[in-house]
C-alpha cells in the first residue's frame, strides 16, 4: 500500500552542522534521483558519491551520498533514499527548493515517514510509540525501555493474548455449534474459559506493574517545598548546576513552579521549586502558593526544606512521602528533626541529597523496566480487556454463552486498539502529531 505522493524532509537536526540527511519516500523515489545526479538512480543498497544538480537549471548544488532502498526492504516500506549533503543552510536549502520543483514531490508532514510505515504493515503502533520515545529518551533507563517497546515487547504479548483469546472464541462458538451435544458442548466451553481466564490474569499482573513504567517514562518528581527563604530556589540551582531561578533575600520571591529534569545515574527526575508556604497578602504569591500545594500533593517526594532561623509548622501532602532537610548549615547545627542538612552555599550535603533522591527514586522505579506497558493508552485498553473478559467468566458461569462469546468479541477489539491492528484512525493523527517533520 502506499499513496500517491512522494514525500522529502530533512532527517537529521537543525542548525549547522557537518552533514544533513534528506530523506526521500514514495513511488518517484527513482525519478527523482534520475533527475538530481541527471543519469540513472544510483543501485539500491550501495552508498554512491554523486554530483546533485538542479533538475531545472542544472546547477551543481553539492556532492552526497546516495543511498537507495527499494520497497518493500526499507523504512516506510516504499521505494526510498537518503541524500546524505553537507549541512550548510544554504546547501539544505538549494536541495530541498530542487526537490520541491520535482512533479509529484512535496515536504513531509510531521511523523509521516513513521506513519507509512505503520500503513505499510512495517511497525505496529506500540512500536512507532516506542519509536517516539526512542527518540524522546534522555536517560539510560528511558532508552532501554523505549528500545524493548520498538522492538516489539508489548506487541509481542499482546499478540499472544490475541492469538489465546481467538481460539477461546473458536471454542466458545464450537460449543454453541453444538449445544444439542451436551458433552461437546460442555468441554468446548469450559476449555474457553480456562483459556480467557489464564489471560486475564496475566494481563492484569502487566497492568499492576504498569505505573511504574509510565512513571519511568516521565520521570519521578521531586518537589521543592518549605517556607519562604528557606533556600528552595538556592538549592534548585545547586542541584541543576546553573541559575535557573532567582534567588534574593526577600521572602515571596518564587511564584510559579519551576522545573529542572535531571539524570540521577540513569533516572530520570523531575526537581520542582515552588513558592515559599505562609499565608499571603498578596493575591499572586497567593496562586502560586496554591500551585506549590498542588505540585506538592502530586510528587513522588516532598524536599521540605526549614532554615536555620525559621519556624515552620510541618504540612502534610497526603500521602507523598516527606524528606526533611535543613539548609543553611554553613549558619547552623542540623536541628535533630531534619533527615539530612545541607548548604547550597558551601555545597556541604548535597551528594547526600542527590544520593537520598536517588535511591527512594530506585525503589519507585525498579523493575519498571521489565514492564511492557508504558503509556496510559495502553493501560486504557488492557482494563477494557480485562472487564470483558471478566463479564465473559461471568456470563459464562451461569451458562449464558452467547453473552460470553460477544465479551469475547469485545476483548479481542480492545486488544486490537493497542497494536493498531483495529479501527486506528482516530488514535492516529494524536500519536503521529508527536513526532517532527522527517521522522
Ligand atoms: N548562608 C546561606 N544562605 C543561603 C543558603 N541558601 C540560600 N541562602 C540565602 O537565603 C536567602 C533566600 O534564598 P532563596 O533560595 O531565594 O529562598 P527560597 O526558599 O527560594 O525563597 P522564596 O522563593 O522567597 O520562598 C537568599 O538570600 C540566599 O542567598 C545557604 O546554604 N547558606
Ligand atoms: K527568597
Ligand atoms: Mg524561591
Amino acid at each position: 500500500m502506499t499513496s500517491g505522493d512522494t514525500i522529502f524532509a530533512v532527517a537529521s537536526g537543525f542548525g549547522r552542522a557537518g552533514i544533513a540527511v534528506i530523506r526521500i519516500s514514495g513511488p518517484g523515489t527513482e525519478a527523482a534521483l534520475h533527475a538530481l545526479v541527471r543519469g540513472p538512480a544510483p543501485p539500491p543498497r550501495r552508498a554512491s558519491l554523486r554530483r546533485l544538480h538542479h533538475p531545472v537549471t542544472g546547477e551543481v548544488l553539492d556532492q552526497a551520498l546516495v543511498l537507495r532502498m527499494a520497497a518493500p526492504g526499507s523504512f516506510t516500506g516504499e521505494d526510498q533514499a537518503e541524500l546524505h549533503i553537507h549541512g550548510g543552510l544554504a546547501v539544505r536549502s538549494a536541495v530541498l527548493r530542487a526537490l520541491s520543483s520535482l512533479p509529484g514531490l512535496r515536504a513531509a508532514e510531521p511523523g509521516e515517514f513513521t506513519r507509512r510505515a505503520f500503513l505499510n504493515g512495517r511497525m505496529d503502533l506500540s512500536a512507532v510509540e516506542g519509536l517516539a520515545d526512542l527518540i524522546d529518551a534522555e536517560t539510560e533507563a528511558q532508552r532501554r525501555q523505549a528500545l524493548r517497546q520498538l522492538e516489539g515487547a508489548l506487541a509481542n504479548k499482546v499478540d499472544d493474548w490475541r492469538d489465546r483469546l481467538a481460539d477461546a472464541l473458536a471454542l466458545a462458538e464450537a460449543g454453541l455449534d453444538f449445544t444439542d451435544e451436551a458433552d461437546v458442548s460442555h468441554a468446548a466451553s469450559s476449555e474457553a474459559a480456562a483459556i480467557f481466564h489464564a489471560v486475564r490474569l496475566e494481563i492484569e499482573d502487566e497492568l499492576a506493574r504498569s505505573s511504574r513504567a509510565e512513571r519511568l517514562r516521565e520521570g519521578f518528581v521531586a518537589v521543592i517545598a518549605g517556607p519562604p527563604n528557606a533556600g528552595k530556589s538556592t538549592l534548585l540551582n545547586a542541584l541543576a548546576r546553573r541559575e535557573v531561578a532567582i534567588v534574593s533575600p526577600h521572602p515571596g520571591t518564587t511564584r510559579d513552579a519551576i522545573e529542572v529534569r535531571c539524570d540521577l545515574d540513569g533516572l530520570p527526575v523531575t526537581f520542582v521549586d515552588t513558592a515559599g508556604l505562609r499565608e499571603a497578602a498578596d493575591p499572586v504569591e497567593g496562586e502560586g502558593i496554591a500551585r506549590a500545594r498542588r505540585h506538592a500533593r502530586g510528587a513522588d517526594l516532598v524536599l521540605w526544606l526549614v532554615a536555620p532561623d525559621a519556624v515552620a509548622d510541618g504540612e502534610s501532602f497526603g500521602p507523598v512521602p516527606v524528606l526533611n532537610v535543613a539548609t543553611k548549615s554553613d549558619l547552623a547545627d542540623r536541628p535533630p528533626s531534619a533527615d539530612l542538612a545541607v548548604s547550597a552555599r558551601t555545597g556541604d550535603g548535597i551528594g547526600r541529597l542527590v544520593e537520598a533522591v536517588r535511591e527512594r527514586a530506585e525503589a519507585v522505579l525498579a523493575g519498571a523496566g521489565d514492564a511492557v506497558v508504558t503509556r496510559e493508552r495502553h493501560r486504557k485498553a488492557l482494563e477494557e480487556v480485562v472487564s470483558a473478559l471478566s463479564r465473559a467468566e461471568a456470563a459464562q458461569a451461569v451458562g449464558h454463552e452467547e453473552l460470553a462469546a460477544e465479551d469475547l468479541r469485545l476483548a479481542l477489539r480492545a486488544l486490537g486498539r493497542v497494536t493498531g491492528r483495529v479501527d486506528v484512525e482516530e488514535i492516529l493523527d494524536r500519536i503521529f502529531g508527536q513526532f517532527c517533520i522527517g521522522k
